[in-house]
């Protein structure tokens, strides 16, 4: 089994939950991609996104995701939400085949969302209908790039990464 896995999935999902038991299951290191970017940029995403802008910050993610391509060992990657969008990253990831998504239902992740007030990247005074049509764009891309789905939907992460490591096995 190659062990190098993307986990895709809209904010909030449960890539970084699910990740990190997954990493432990498999026994290989846990990267979270927004770490990466915060590294190389000094700052934390959220700011870097609202000071510099959506082209900058996907910059950085695709020089990210360049830079675990050159990682040997085996890794669980969660990435950010809007990998997707970022068309260089994108084709990336589409060819590498190794992408685990985990969709999650909209007013789950909307309101784990909102808890912490409104995430920089949406930007209108209707932040859940900017969100529903966000995450309705983007769960057929995620889709596209999958090498598997799982649900997330009323399952814990350990259930969750249960499944994942099942399917991975069959
Ligand atoms: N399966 C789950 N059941 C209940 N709560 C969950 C589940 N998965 C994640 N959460 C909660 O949702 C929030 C976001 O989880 P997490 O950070 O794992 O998501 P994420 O997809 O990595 O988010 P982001 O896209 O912002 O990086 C956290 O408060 C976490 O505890
Ligand atoms: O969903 C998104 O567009 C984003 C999610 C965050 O994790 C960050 O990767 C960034 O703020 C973009
Ligand atoms: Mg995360």
């Amino acid at each position: 089994m190659d062990s190098r896995f993307y986990i895709i999935g809209i904010k909030h999902c449960g890539k970084s939950s699910v990740g990190n038991l997954l990493a432990k299951e498999l026994n290989i290191n846990f990267y979270d991609l927004d770490d990466i970017i915060e590294n190389s940029v000094n700052m934390d995403v959220r700011s870097f996104y609202k000071t510099y802008g959506k082209e900058a910050f996907q910059k950085a993610e695709t020089r990210a995701i360049k830079y675990l391509e050159g990682v040997k060992h085996g890794f669980i990657c969660a990435t950010g939400g809007g990998i997707c969008d970022n068309i260089e990253s994108f084709e990336i990831l589409k060819k590498l085949k190794n992408s685990i998504y985990i969709n999650t239902p909209f007013d789950t992740v909307y309101s784990r969302i909102i808890k912490n007030g409104v995430p920089a990247f949406l930007k209108s005074n209707d932040p859940k209908n900017e969100f529903l049509e966000l995450y309705k764009s983007r769960n057929y891309k995620y889709k596209s790039m999958a090498l598997l789905e799982v649900s997330g939907d009323n399952l814990t992460p350990q259930e969750i990464t249960s499944k994942i490591v099942e399917q991975l096995r069959s």
